[in-house]
Protein backbone atom coordinates (compact mmCIF):
# COMPACT_ATOMS: atom_id res chain seq x y z
CA UNK A 1 0.00 0.00 0.00
CA UNK A 2 1.47 3.31 -0.56
CA UNK A 3 2.96 5.29 2.17
CA UNK A 4 -0.33 7.76 1.83
CA UNK A 5 -2.78 5.44 1.14
CA UNK A 6 -5.24 5.13 -1.53
CA UNK A 7 -9.11 6.56 -2.56
CA UNK A 8 -10.97 4.15 -4.60
CA UNK A 9 -14.86 4.92 -5.54
CA UNK A 10 -17.57 3.14 -7.13
CA UNK A 11 -20.79 4.71 -8.68
CA UNK A 12 -24.26 4.50 -7.92
CA UNK A 13 -26.79 3.42 -10.24
CA UNK A 14 -29.98 3.75 -12.02
CA UNK A 15 -32.21 0.73 -12.89
CA UNK A 16 -34.23 1.74 -16.06
CA UNK A 17 -36.35 -1.47 -16.00
CA UNK A 18 -35.85 -5.17 -14.33
CA UNK A 19 -35.66 -4.36 -10.47
CA UNK A 20 -37.32 -6.88 -8.61
CA UNK A 21 -37.92 -9.29 -11.34
CA UNK A 22 -34.25 -9.70 -12.06
CA UNK A 23 -34.07 -10.96 -8.67
CA UNK A 24 -35.79 -13.73 -10.48
CA UNK A 25 -34.01 -14.29 -13.34
CA UNK A 26 -35.46 -12.01 -15.39
CA UNK A 27 -33.05 -9.43 -17.71
CA UNK A 28 -32.89 -5.45 -15.96
CA UNK A 29 -31.28 -2.75 -17.53
CA UNK A 30 -28.83 -0.47 -15.53
CA UNK A 31 -26.91 2.38 -16.27
CA UNK A 32 -24.30 3.96 -13.61
CA UNK A 33 -24.87 7.54 -12.17
CA UNK A 34 -22.28 10.33 -11.92
CA UNK A 35 -22.95 9.83 -7.91
CA UNK A 36 -20.14 8.02 -6.22
CA UNK A 37 -18.85 6.34 -3.34
CA UNK A 38 -15.50 7.03 -1.94
CA UNK A 39 -13.33 4.70 0.26
CA UNK A 40 -9.68 6.29 1.87
CA UNK A 41 -7.68 3.61 2.72
CA UNK A 42 -4.52 4.18 4.56
CA UNK A 43 -1.69 2.72 6.82
CA UNK A 44 -3.09 2.98 10.32
CA UNK A 45 -2.14 2.67 14.29
CA UNK A 46 -0.08 -0.71 14.48
CA UNK A 47 -1.81 -3.68 15.07
CA UNK A 48 -5.67 -2.24 14.53
CA UNK A 49 -8.19 -1.67 12.38
CA UNK A 50 -10.20 1.26 11.91
CA UNK A 51 -13.53 2.25 10.44
CA UNK A 52 -14.94 5.34 10.07
CA UNK A 53 -18.57 5.41 8.39
CA UNK A 54 -20.00 9.00 8.62
CA UNK A 55 -22.63 8.69 6.05
CA UNK A 56 -23.66 5.89 8.48
CA UNK A 57 -22.66 7.43 11.63
CA UNK A 58 -20.11 4.56 12.64
CA UNK A 59 -16.98 4.47 13.81
CA UNK A 60 -15.43 1.32 15.22
CA UNK A 61 -12.12 0.03 16.07
CA UNK A 62 -10.81 -3.75 16.28
CA UNK A 63 -7.21 -5.57 17.39
CA UNK A 64 -5.64 -7.65 14.57
CA UNK A 65 -4.89 -10.42 16.97
CA UNK A 66 -8.70 -10.50 17.83
CA UNK A 67 -9.74 -10.87 14.24
CA UNK A 68 -7.25 -13.18 13.63
CA UNK A 69 -8.51 -15.64 16.21
CA UNK A 70 -11.85 -15.02 14.91
CA UNK A 71 -10.87 -15.95 11.42
CA UNK A 72 -9.33 -18.99 12.28
CA UNK A 73 -12.67 -20.16 14.67
CA UNK A 74 -14.83 -19.41 11.53
CA UNK A 75 -12.32 -19.79 8.37
CA UNK A 76 -14.02 -23.14 7.14
CA UNK A 77 -17.15 -20.81 6.82
CA UNK A 78 -16.30 -18.49 4.41
CA UNK A 79 -16.94 -19.41 0.74
CA UNK A 80 -17.14 -16.53 -1.53
CA UNK A 81 -19.51 -18.59 -4.06
CA UNK A 82 -22.37 -19.58 -1.17
CA UNK A 83 -24.28 -16.41 0.61
CA UNK A 84 -22.81 -16.20 4.18
CA UNK A 85 -24.75 -18.51 6.50
CA UNK A 86 -27.27 -17.15 9.49
CA UNK A 87 -24.83 -19.00 11.83
CA UNK A 88 -21.90 -17.03 10.28
CA UNK A 89 -23.45 -13.79 10.43
CA UNK A 90 -24.65 -14.43 14.12
CA UNK A 91 -20.95 -15.28 15.38
CA UNK A 92 -19.95 -11.72 13.69
CA UNK A 93 -22.76 -9.99 15.26
CA UNK A 94 -21.86 -11.47 18.49
CA UNK A 95 -18.65 -10.37 18.34
CA UNK A 96 -19.01 -6.78 17.56
CA UNK A 97 -21.83 -6.32 19.92
CA UNK A 98 -24.67 -6.10 16.70
CA UNK A 99 -28.33 -7.33 17.97
CA UNK A 100 -29.40 -10.00 16.37
CA UNK A 101 -32.42 -8.51 14.38
CA UNK A 102 -30.00 -5.65 13.55
CA UNK A 103 -31.25 -3.80 10.45
CA UNK A 104 -30.04 -0.55 11.10
CA UNK A 105 -27.68 1.04 8.77
CA UNK A 106 -24.58 1.28 10.59
CA UNK A 107 -24.67 -2.44 11.95
CA UNK A 108 -25.47 -3.66 8.10
CA UNK A 109 -22.47 -1.50 6.94
CA UNK A 110 -20.20 -2.54 10.31
CA UNK A 111 -21.06 -6.44 9.41
CA UNK A 112 -20.76 -6.23 5.99
CA UNK A 113 -17.25 -5.10 6.78
CA UNK A 114 -16.77 -7.77 8.94
CA UNK A 115 -17.53 -9.94 6.82
CA UNK A 116 -15.72 -9.24 3.43
CA UNK A 117 -12.59 -8.09 5.89
CA UNK A 118 -12.22 -11.58 7.19
CA UNK A 119 -13.11 -14.00 4.23
CA UNK A 120 -10.71 -11.86 2.32
CA UNK A 121 -8.11 -12.19 4.48
CA UNK A 122 -9.07 -16.05 5.42
CA UNK A 123 -8.49 -16.35 1.10
CA UNK A 124 -5.51 -14.22 0.47
CA UNK A 125 -3.87 -13.18 3.63
CA UNK A 126 -3.88 -10.97 6.27
CA UNK A 127 -5.45 -7.48 5.81
CA UNK A 128 -2.66 -5.01 7.48
CA UNK A 129 -3.37 -2.33 9.95
CA UNK A 130 -5.44 0.27 8.08
CA UNK A 131 -7.41 3.40 8.94
CA UNK A 132 -9.89 3.38 6.47
CA UNK A 133 -13.11 5.86 5.95
CA UNK A 134 -15.78 6.18 3.91
CA UNK A 135 -17.89 9.16 2.27
CA UNK A 136 -20.44 8.87 -0.60
CA UNK A 137 -22.70 11.39 -2.79
CA UNK A 138 -25.12 9.07 -2.87
CA UNK A 139 -28.29 8.82 -0.61
CA UNK A 140 -28.43 6.22 1.70
CA UNK A 141 -31.19 3.55 1.08
CA UNK A 142 -33.09 5.60 -1.86
CA UNK A 143 -32.66 2.93 -4.82
CA UNK A 144 -29.45 4.36 -6.35
CA UNK A 145 -27.51 1.26 -5.14
CA UNK A 146 -25.46 3.29 -2.40
CA UNK A 147 -24.90 -0.73 -0.75
CA UNK A 148 -23.30 -1.82 -3.80
CA UNK A 149 -21.32 1.05 -4.06
CA UNK A 150 -20.23 1.04 -0.70
CA UNK A 151 -19.33 -2.90 -1.04
CA UNK A 152 -17.57 -2.18 -4.18
CA UNK A 153 -15.12 0.18 -2.70
CA UNK A 154 -14.83 -2.32 0.42
CA UNK A 155 -14.27 -5.01 -1.92
CA UNK A 156 -11.51 -3.01 -4.06
CA UNK A 157 -9.72 -1.34 -0.83
CA UNK A 158 -9.27 -5.01 1.36
CA UNK A 159 -7.93 -7.06 -1.99
CA UNK A 160 -5.68 -4.29 -2.75
CA UNK A 161 -4.58 -4.47 1.18
CA UNK A 162 -4.40 -8.37 1.07
CA UNK A 163 -2.11 -7.88 -2.45
CA UNK A 164 -5.31 -9.95 -4.54
CA UNK A 165 -4.90 -7.03 -7.08
CA UNK A 166 -2.95 -4.73 -8.09
CA UNK A 167 -1.89 -1.42 -7.48
CA UNK A 168 -2.37 0.17 -11.25
CA UNK A 169 -1.97 3.74 -10.38
CA UNK A 170 1.00 4.62 -12.43
CA UNK A 171 3.23 8.20 -11.12
CA UNK A 172 1.41 11.31 -12.34
CA UNK A 173 -1.74 9.80 -12.83
CA UNK A 174 -4.84 11.08 -11.27
CA UNK A 175 -6.84 8.15 -11.98
CA UNK A 176 -6.29 4.07 -12.96
CA UNK A 177 -9.14 1.32 -13.45
CA UNK A 178 -8.23 -2.47 -12.96
CA UNK A 179 -7.89 -5.17 -15.23
CA UNK A 180 -10.93 -7.37 -16.68
CA UNK A 181 -10.24 -10.19 -14.30
CA UNK A 182 -9.30 -8.07 -10.87
CA UNK A 183 -12.85 -6.20 -11.72
CA UNK A 184 -14.38 -9.69 -11.88
CA UNK A 185 -12.70 -10.21 -8.75
CA UNK A 186 -13.93 -7.32 -7.46
CA UNK A 187 -17.58 -7.64 -8.22
CA UNK A 188 -17.35 -11.29 -6.62
CA UNK A 189 -17.10 -9.99 -3.37
CA UNK A 190 -18.81 -6.95 -3.68
CA UNK A 191 -21.61 -9.07 -4.33
CA UNK A 192 -20.69 -11.27 -0.89
CA UNK A 193 -20.99 -7.52 0.47
CA UNK A 194 -24.59 -6.87 -0.91
CA UNK A 195 -25.79 -10.15 0.55
CA UNK A 196 -24.95 -9.28 3.96
CA UNK A 197 -26.63 -6.28 3.44
CA UNK A 198 -29.48 -7.11 0.83
CA UNK A 199 -30.36 -10.92 2.23
CA UNK A 200 -30.74 -11.94 -1.21
CA UNK A 201 -29.37 -9.43 -4.33
CA UNK A 202 -29.45 -10.39 -7.74
CA UNK A 203 -26.00 -8.87 -7.97
CA UNK A 204 -26.99 -6.35 -10.56
CA UNK A 205 -26.33 -3.18 -8.24
CA UNK A 206 -22.35 -4.23 -7.67
CA UNK A 207 -22.02 -4.96 -11.68
CA UNK A 208 -23.23 -1.54 -12.11
CA UNK A 209 -20.80 -0.17 -9.27
CA UNK A 210 -17.66 -2.46 -11.06
CA UNK A 211 -18.11 -2.45 -14.81
CA UNK A 212 -19.49 1.27 -14.90
CA UNK A 213 -21.66 2.20 -17.95
CA UNK A 214 -24.83 0.68 -19.28
CA UNK A 215 -25.63 -2.65 -18.99
CA UNK A 216 -27.81 -5.84 -19.13
CA UNK A 217 -27.49 -8.31 -16.41
CA UNK A 218 -29.81 -11.90 -16.03
CA UNK A 219 -28.59 -14.56 -13.77
CA UNK A 220 -25.11 -13.41 -13.61
CA UNK A 221 -24.94 -12.70 -16.77
CA UNK A 222 -23.11 -8.58 -17.63
CA UNK A 223 -23.53 -7.53 -20.65
CA UNK A 224 -22.43 -3.84 -21.72
CA UNK A 225 -25.28 -2.29 -24.19
CA UNK A 226 -23.75 -1.83 -27.36
CA UNK A 227 -24.96 1.66 -27.87
CA UNK A 228 -26.72 4.02 -25.43
CA UNK A 229 -27.94 7.34 -26.23
CA UNK A 230 -27.53 10.16 -24.38
CA UNK A 231 -30.36 10.34 -22.08
CA UNK A 232 -31.57 13.36 -19.90
CA UNK A 233 -33.02 11.84 -16.58
CA UNK A 234 -34.36 13.90 -13.72
CA UNK A 235 -33.82 11.47 -10.33
CA UNK A 236 -36.18 12.44 -7.28
CA UNK A 237 -35.94 11.71 -4.17
CA UNK A 238 -39.42 11.06 -2.07
CA UNK A 239 -37.27 11.06 1.16
CA UNK A 240 -39.48 7.88 2.10
CA UNK A 241 -36.93 5.64 4.15
CA UNK A 242 -37.15 2.13 3.10
CA UNK A 243 -35.19 -1.09 2.56
CA UNK A 244 -33.90 -3.15 -0.06
CA UNK A 245 -33.83 -6.21 2.11
CA UNK A 246 -37.81 -5.50 2.86
CA UNK A 247 -38.71 -5.23 -0.37
CA UNK A 248 -37.12 -7.93 -2.08
CA UNK A 249 -38.69 -10.37 0.46
CA UNK A 250 -41.95 -9.04 0.10
CA UNK A 251 -41.94 -9.32 -3.65
CA UNK A 252 -41.03 -12.97 -2.97
CA UNK A 253 -43.85 -13.73 -0.26
CA UNK A 254 -46.55 -12.59 -3.00
CA UNK A 255 -45.08 -15.22 -6.03
CA UNK A 256 -45.04 -17.46 -3.36
CA UNK A 257 -48.56 -16.71 -2.48
CA UNK A 258 -50.17 -15.64 -6.10
CA UNK A 259 -47.50 -17.75 -8.85
CA UNK A 260 -50.31 -17.83 -11.22
CA UNK A 261 -50.68 -13.87 -10.93
CA UNK A 262 -47.66 -12.96 -10.19
CA UNK A 263 -45.17 -14.43 -12.60
CA UNK A 264 -46.92 -13.50 -15.92
CA UNK A 265 -46.30 -9.60 -14.51
CA UNK A 266 -42.59 -10.68 -13.98
CA UNK A 267 -42.43 -11.74 -17.70
CA UNK A 268 -44.02 -8.95 -18.78
CA UNK A 269 -41.48 -6.71 -16.83
CA UNK A 270 -38.59 -9.10 -18.82
CA UNK A 271 -40.17 -8.27 -22.28
CA UNK A 272 -40.29 -4.45 -21.28
CA UNK A 273 -36.56 -4.57 -20.62
CA UNK A 274 -35.84 -6.27 -24.02
CA UNK A 275 -38.27 -3.23 -25.97
CA UNK A 276 -36.61 -1.53 -24.20
CA UNK A 277 -33.05 -2.80 -24.96
CA UNK A 278 -34.16 -2.42 -28.98
CA UNK A 279 -35.26 1.00 -28.85
CA UNK A 280 -31.98 2.13 -27.05
CA UNK A 281 -29.39 0.12 -29.48
CA UNK A 282 -31.59 1.43 -32.24
CA UNK A 283 -31.14 5.01 -31.40
CA UNK A 284 -28.62 7.37 -32.71
CA UNK A 285 -26.43 8.75 -30.20
CA UNK A 286 -27.70 12.04 -30.38
CA UNK A 287 -31.75 11.10 -30.15
CA UNK A 288 -34.87 13.50 -31.44
CA UNK A 289 -37.34 13.67 -29.77
CA UNK A 290 -39.51 10.96 -32.51
CA UNK A 291 -37.47 8.27 -30.24
CA UNK A 292 -39.26 9.02 -26.89
CA UNK A 293 -43.12 7.97 -27.53
CA UNK A 294 -42.06 4.22 -26.84
CA UNK A 295 -39.69 4.94 -23.82
CA UNK A 296 -42.07 6.79 -22.26
CA UNK A 297 -44.80 4.42 -22.61
CA UNK A 298 -42.49 1.45 -21.08
CA UNK A 299 -41.59 3.90 -18.25
CA UNK A 300 -45.83 3.77 -17.43
CA UNK A 301 -46.00 0.35 -18.11
CA UNK A 302 -43.59 -0.88 -15.73
CA UNK A 303 -45.08 1.37 -12.89
CA UNK A 304 -48.12 0.31 -12.95
CA UNK A 305 -46.32 -3.51 -12.86
CA UNK A 306 -44.22 -2.42 -10.00
CA UNK A 307 -47.23 -1.36 -8.07
CA UNK A 308 -48.69 -4.62 -8.77
CA UNK A 309 -45.88 -6.43 -7.63
CA UNK A 310 -46.21 -4.29 -4.25
CA UNK A 311 -43.33 -2.11 -4.26
CA UNK A 312 -44.86 1.26 -5.06
CA UNK A 313 -45.32 3.81 -2.23
CA UNK A 314 -48.18 6.93 -2.15
CA UNK A 315 -45.08 9.23 -2.11
CA UNK A 316 -43.87 7.70 -5.76
CA UNK A 317 -47.61 7.89 -7.54
CA UNK A 318 -47.68 11.68 -6.56
CA UNK A 319 -44.47 11.72 -8.01
CA UNK A 320 -45.62 10.18 -11.27
CA UNK A 321 -48.81 12.56 -10.96
CA UNK A 322 -46.65 15.69 -10.33
CA UNK A 323 -44.40 14.64 -13.61
CA UNK A 324 -47.15 13.51 -15.50
CA UNK A 325 -48.68 17.60 -15.19
CA UNK A 326 -45.86 18.44 -17.14
CA UNK A 327 -45.90 16.14 -20.06
CA UNK A 328 -43.12 13.87 -18.07
CA UNK A 329 -43.25 10.21 -17.85
CA UNK A 330 -41.36 8.87 -14.47
CA UNK A 331 -41.18 5.27 -12.33
CA UNK A 332 -39.55 4.20 -9.20
CA UNK A 333 -36.36 3.23 -9.46
CA UNK A 334 -34.27 0.16 -7.70
CA UNK A 335 -36.60 -1.46 -4.88
CA UNK A 336 -38.94 1.23 -4.49
CA UNK A 337 -41.61 1.60 -1.29
CA UNK A 338 -40.59 5.31 -1.69
CA UNK A 339 -37.09 6.19 -2.62
CA UNK A 340 -35.96 7.52 -5.83
CA UNK A 341 -37.89 8.07 -8.82
CA UNK A 342 -36.64 9.05 -12.35
CA UNK A 343 -38.73 11.16 -14.95
CA UNK A 344 -37.19 10.46 -18.46
CA UNK A 345 -36.93 14.32 -20.10
CA UNK A 346 -36.79 14.27 -24.03
CA UNK A 347 -34.22 16.21 -25.82
CA UNK A 348 -36.70 19.28 -26.42
CA UNK A 349 -37.29 19.41 -23.11
CA UNK A 350 -36.76 23.17 -22.37
CA UNK A 351 -34.96 24.04 -19.24
CA UNK A 352 -37.90 26.36 -18.17
CA UNK A 353 -39.86 22.85 -18.32
CA UNK A 354 -37.61 21.26 -16.14
CA UNK A 355 -37.59 24.23 -13.62
CA UNK A 356 -41.04 23.87 -13.39
CA UNK A 357 -41.34 20.46 -12.71
CA UNK A 358 -38.76 20.71 -10.49
CA UNK A 359 -40.14 23.84 -8.51
CA UNK A 360 -43.54 21.33 -7.94
CA UNK A 361 -41.60 18.15 -7.10
CA UNK A 362 -40.12 20.28 -4.27
CA UNK A 363 -43.20 21.84 -3.38
CA UNK A 364 -43.79 18.13 -2.19
CA UNK A 365 -41.13 17.73 0.09
CA UNK A 366 -39.11 15.84 -2.52
CA UNK A 367 -35.27 16.54 -3.81
CA UNK A 368 -34.39 16.20 -7.41
CA UNK A 369 -31.78 16.42 -9.37
CA UNK A 370 -30.35 15.93 -13.30
CA UNK A 371 -27.44 13.50 -13.43
CA UNK A 372 -25.25 12.63 -15.75
CA UNK A 373 -25.61 8.12 -16.41
CA UNK A 374 -22.99 6.07 -17.72
CA UNK A 375 -20.28 7.04 -15.41
CA UNK A 376 -16.98 4.57 -15.24
CA UNK A 377 -17.02 1.82 -12.58
CA UNK A 378 -14.71 1.40 -9.87
CA UNK A 379 -11.75 3.41 -10.00
CA UNK A 380 -8.49 4.07 -8.72
CA UNK A 381 -7.87 7.74 -7.43
CA UNK A 382 -4.22 9.33 -6.18
CA UNK A 383 -5.27 10.28 -2.82
CA UNK A 384 -3.71 14.10 -3.40
CA UNK A 385 -6.18 14.31 -6.28
CA UNK A 386 -8.87 13.85 -3.34
CA UNK A 387 -7.14 15.31 -0.12
CA UNK A 388 -9.54 17.83 0.20
CA UNK A 389 -12.89 15.75 0.56
CA UNK A 390 -10.76 12.90 2.42
CA UNK A 391 -9.79 15.68 4.85
CA UNK A 392 -13.74 16.45 4.84
CA UNK A 393 -14.69 12.99 5.62
CA UNK A 394 -12.16 12.82 8.53
CA UNK A 395 -13.83 15.79 9.63
CA UNK A 396 -17.15 14.94 9.91
CA UNK A 397 -16.43 11.28 11.46
N1 LIG B 1 -21.76 5.48 2.58
C1 LIG B 1 -22.09 4.38 3.26
N2 LIG B 1 -21.38 4.02 4.34
C2 LIG B 1 -21.71 2.90 5.01
N3 LIG B 1 -22.74 2.09 4.71
C3 LIG B 1 -23.49 2.40 3.66
C4 LIG B 1 -23.20 3.55 2.87
N4 LIG B 1 -24.11 3.60 1.89
C5 LIG B 1 -24.92 2.53 2.07
N5 LIG B 1 -24.56 1.80 3.12
C6 LIG B 1 -25.20 0.56 3.61
O1 LIG B 1 -26.21 0.20 2.69
C7 LIG B 1 -27.51 0.19 3.30
C8 LIG B 1 -28.56 0.71 2.33
O2 LIG B 1 -28.77 -0.29 1.40
P1 LIG B 1 -30.13 -0.51 0.61
O3 LIG B 1 -29.84 -1.61 -0.31
O4 LIG B 1 -31.28 -0.67 1.56
O5 LIG B 1 -30.35 0.86 -0.18
P2 LIG B 1 -29.70 1.33 -1.55
O6 LIG B 1 -28.59 0.41 -1.91
O7 LIG B 1 -29.38 2.76 -1.39
O8 LIG B 1 -30.91 1.19 -2.56
P3 LIG B 1 -31.17 0.05 -3.72
O9 LIG B 1 -30.63 -1.23 -3.19
O10 LIG B 1 -32.65 0.02 -3.89
O11 LIG B 1 -30.48 0.59 -4.91
C9 LIG B 1 -27.36 1.11 4.51
O12 LIG B 1 -28.31 0.72 5.50
C10 LIG B 1 -25.92 0.82 4.94
O13 LIG B 1 -25.86 -0.35 5.72
C1 LIG C 1 -34.82 -4.49 -6.07
C2 LIG C 1 -33.54 -4.92 -6.78
O1 LIG C 1 -33.92 -5.58 -8.00
C3 LIG C 1 -32.70 -3.73 -7.20
C4 LIG C 1 -32.25 -2.86 -6.07
O2 LIG C 1 -31.48 -1.80 -6.61
C5 LIG C 1 -32.80 -5.86 -5.88
C6 LIG C 1 -31.67 -6.61 -6.60
O3 LIG C 1 -31.67 -6.74 -7.80
O4 LIG C 1 -30.81 -7.11 -5.86
MG1 LIG D 1 -28.87 -1.65 -2.16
Amino acid sequence: MAERGLVVSAPGKVILHGEHAVVHGKAALAVALGLRTFLCLRPGGEGRLRVRLPGVGALRSWERPGLSALRERLGADFDESKPPSAELLEALKEFAGIPAEASAPDSLAILAFLYMCLAISAKYGDVPSVDIVVWSELPTGAGLGSSAAYAVCLAAALLHACGAISCPLKDGEITARWTEEEMTLINTWAFQGERVIHGNPSGVDNAVGTWGGALRFQSGEIKALKRVPTLRILLTNTKVPRSTKVLVAGVKEKILKFPAIMNPVLDSIDAISQECQSVLEAMPANPSPEHYPVLEELFDINQHHLNVIGVGHPSLDRLCRVTASHGLHSKLTGAGGGGCGITLLRPDTTPQAVEAAKRDLCACGFECWETDIGAPGVTLHSSSSLKAQVLQALSES
